[in-house]
């Protein structure tokens, strides 16, 4: 998944030298190291990418919640978008049939990841006019 959004990332002409990676042990460590990320990079937008497989206990319930909701907390409060590239499936083929081939979420969140960054410099970058928009002084 990883390679599939590094390629769209460059497919939209993102240059490596502006891309930073990070590797986690587990979906449940990707909001610490996203707010890792945005505290010692200077980032426009973060891709969170892991797979969250149902198992034998609640374990993947809790991780689904405090995963996404600690995701999409961290974009709201850093007004930095925080891409949402967790598979969260009941099965390993589920997982398989959306990580693969032409039907790979990787390619959507590269292009959502590039859409949301333009978005946020149109909104808080360093023209006046542009803050002045969404009410920044
Ligand atoms: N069950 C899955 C996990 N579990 C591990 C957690 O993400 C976490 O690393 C651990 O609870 C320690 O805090 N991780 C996945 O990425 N995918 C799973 O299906
Ligand atoms: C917290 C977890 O992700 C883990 O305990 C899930 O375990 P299981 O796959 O046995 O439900």
């Amino acid at each position: 998944m990883v390679a599939d959004v590094l390629k769209g990332l460059a497919e939209r002409s993102v240059k490596d030298d502006n891309i930073v990676q990070m590797e986690v042990p587990g979906c449940g460590e990707l909001p610490v190291a996203a707010r890792l990320m945005m505290a010692t990079q200077k980032v426009d937008v973060v891709i969170a990418v892991g797979v969250l497989i149902d198992g034998a206990t609640d374990g993947y319930t809790f991780m689904c919640e405090a995963v996404s909701n600690g995701l999409m907390n961290l974009q709201l409060t850093a007004a930095i978008p925080v891409i949402f590239g967790v598979l969260t499936c009941a099965t390993p083929e589920q997982a398989e049939a959306r990580a693969t081939g032409d039907k790979s979420h990787a390619v959507d969140w590269a292009a959502t990841a590039v859409e949301m960054g333009v978005l946020r410099s149109s909104q808080i970058g360093n023209s006046a006019r542009a803050k002045a928009s969404v009410g920044f002084s």
